[in-house]
């Protein structure tokens, strides 16, 4: 047997940050995995294999003791070390084999989408090529070439806006997706399933305005009070509306609002109403964000405000607890939006977002659900609950885009010794020399580069940004108790399309030892900053091992959005499950989608 040659820790780290950008020897070809788990691990001991395979198990009861006198080593067979040789595993890389992702498999919290299935998605996708081939109104088309994507160039769909879109207009195009009856009622759901960055906010939202201008057409009561408003007007002959309008006769969308997008975080109320404004600025709607970070006063406003609102973007908590003292709110509402559906289903946010689901049904005539991941949860309630609902999912979903690569840092090993904070700062100050370098030293100043560093708890982001700093590093922690205004500055710069400048040259940045100038982090548990469209960061560090496929997928999905190229790099401790992370890297590697 050849043994392979042991390389010194420091030449892995140098390797695994080096220029190369971090594709080193053992980035592209993971070793073999040395410990393999049963393939019947799951099942029962009872039908294991033998004689024994009739016997009823004897109960084990595991205790301090229980290991003593033992006179033989107790393991199984099936839990054999592999020897595979790095041929084997290059000969089996690629093939359907139940090898593959078996810590995931374990682990399985996502549910799983049919290739078959994807694949005929793939074809229709193809079918679509620009925003005009939608049925929209053309002032909403122009809203998205003018003020939505404004600045770019050969404006396409996304994958999940041309699956999307017509679905959710009701128009056949040549996509040939199921045009959906819906209910009795005539009600229509829809699960938007679509990789992180990919869209999903104009592929609901757009629908959804379109639908409320066509209503707004129709509306009786509404063209009513236009026309006495109009008189009104006249009648006062240019004294400014704002001046007399408390006290004209209540407009008649004050507090009853159309449409309504549920989305977890305050962070995310802002930038969902942003993209909203973008469009309603040209369509002329009224859309305004309900969050717990605003004050009583400016909730009353936006809610109960002389213009009505058209469509309220809320924090689930705060809306349910609204409609408890105003049931009128959630009366008229016809197009319900679920963003974040994996976290709004969830523990956490249920209770309050199936109240506000349940208290909509009566006037609802379109839900949407919409998604990054599909948990197996999220999965099994939707069977149950809305067993007619359309799914709509990318043939990407699931998978991390080969443009992120994932680097494995160990932290077990010198010179780390176990502490995570130092790995965390040495990866930092790498990334942060590495992108000073790679931009040349003829440039007279440094693009900003951003850093997302993600731990699992909420208690650890400020300790870890407190370490950070102490070692010269521009650190922010993302949590309730971060002052409002430092943090919505960071958060800016974050999803900010466009590079920025800082006052540091290149050799500045290179020969500067005490601080890191020209980087900027934000340390954060991935609930706090999920559905972010952080456009701005390139690297990732995961502080701590995500507990789920779902959290990877949410994390390193803050890096490399709509097209852009990302790097993650992964802390692995000795307590960490480091077969878990070696099987995401590898289906990263091979572009396959994460069970
Ligand atoms: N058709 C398009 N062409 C180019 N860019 C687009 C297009 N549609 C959306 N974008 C941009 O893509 C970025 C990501 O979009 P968005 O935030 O909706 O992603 P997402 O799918 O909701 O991601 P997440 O799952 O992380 O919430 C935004 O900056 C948006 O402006």
């Amino acid at each position: 047997m050849t043994r392979r040659p042991v390389q010194p820790q420091h030449e892995l780290q140098l390797k695994l940050y080096s220029q190369r950008g971090y594709a080193t020897h053992q980035e592209r070809r993971p070793p073999p995995s040395r410990m393999v788990l049963s393939e019947r691990v799951g099942r029962s001991t009872s039908r294991r294999e033998g004689d024994g395979a009739q016997k009823k198990p004897r109960r084990r009861v595991d205790g301090p003791w229980t290991a003593m006198n033992r006179t033989v080593a107790n393991i199984e067979q099936s839990r054999k070390p592999n020897y595979a040789t790095r041929d084997d595993d290059r000969r089996n890389r690629g093939k359907k084999d139940d090898k593959n992702f078996k810590a995931l498999k374990m682990q399985r919290a996502l549910a799983s989408i049919s290739y078959g299935q994807r694949g005929s998605i793939k074809a229709r996708m193809q079918e679509v090529e620009s925003f005009d081939q939608f049925e929209l109104l053309p002032v909403v088309k122009r809203a998205i070439a003018e003020e939505v994507l404004k600045g770019m160039v050969d404006i396409k769909p996304t994958p999940v806006q041309k699956l999307a879109i017509p679905a959710l207009l009701g128009q056949s195009l040549g996509t040939r997706i199921r045009k959906q009856k819906g209910d009795a009622s005539g009600r229509q759901e829809f699960l938007l399933a679509a990789e992180t960055g990919s869209g999903k906010t104009l592929a609901y939202l757009v629908p959804a305005i379109n639908a409320l201008k066509i209503a707004e057409a129709d509306d009786e009561v509404l063209k009513a009070y236009n026309k006495r408003l109009e008189e009104e007007k006249e009648k006062r002959a240019g004294e400014p509306v704002g001046k007399w309008i408390e006290k004209f006769e209540p407009h008649p969308n004050t507090a009853r609002p159309r449409v309504i997008v549920l989305v977890p975080t305050a962070e995310l109320v802002d930038q969902v109403t942003a993209v909203a404004k973008k469009i309603a600025h040209v369509v002329k709607i009224k859309v305004r964000p309900l969050s717990g970070t605003h004050d009583v006063m400016r909730i009353q406003s936006n809610l109960y405000g002389p213009f009505g609102v058209d469509l309220i973007v809320a924090t689930p908590h705060l809306l349910a607890s609204i409609a408890e003292s105003d049931p009128n709110v959630l009366s008229r509402v016809s197009h319900l939006v679920i963003d974040e559906a994996d976290s709004l289903l969830d523990r956490s946010f249920s209770e309050d977002t199936i109240k506000i689901i349940d208290r909509t049904m009566p006037s609802l005539k379109q839900l949407v659900l919409c998604s990054a991941t599909i948990p197996r949860r999220l999965d099994t309630y939707l069977e149950t609950r809305f067993p007619d609902m359309q799914r709509i999912t990318t043939p990407n979903l699931h998978a991390i885009p080969r443009r992120v690569q994932l680097g494995v840092m160990d932290v077990t090993k010198e010179p780390y010794r176990h502490n995570k904070m130092i790995a965390c700062a040495d990866a930092i100050w790498t990334i942060g020399k590495d992108t000073a370098k790679h931009e040349g030293v003829s440039k007279d100043e440094v693009d900003i580069t951003r850093i997302m560093v993600f731990v699992n708890e909420r208690e650890t982001t400020q300790e870890v940004a407190d370490f950070l700093k102490s070692k010269g590093i521009n650190a922010i922690a993302l949590h309730r108790d971060t002052p409002e205004q430092r943090q919505s500055e960071m958060l800016a710069s974050f999803t900010s399309s466009k590079p920025e400048k800082g006052a540091m040259t290149t050799a500045d940045v290179l020969n500067s030892r005490r601080s890191l100038p020209n980087t900027q982090v934000i340390v954060a548990t991935d609930l706090a900053s999920r559905g972010i469209d952080t456009l701005a960061v390139r690297h990732v560090v995961l502080y701590d091992v995500p507990h789920t496929t779902i959290d990877f997928i949410h994390r390193l999905g803050r890096a490399g959005r709509m097209g852009r190229r990302g790097r993650g790099i992964v802390l692995v401790g000795k307590d960490d499950r480091r077969d878990v992370v070696a099987e995401v890297k590898r289906s990263m590697f091979m572009g396959q989608a994460l069970v």
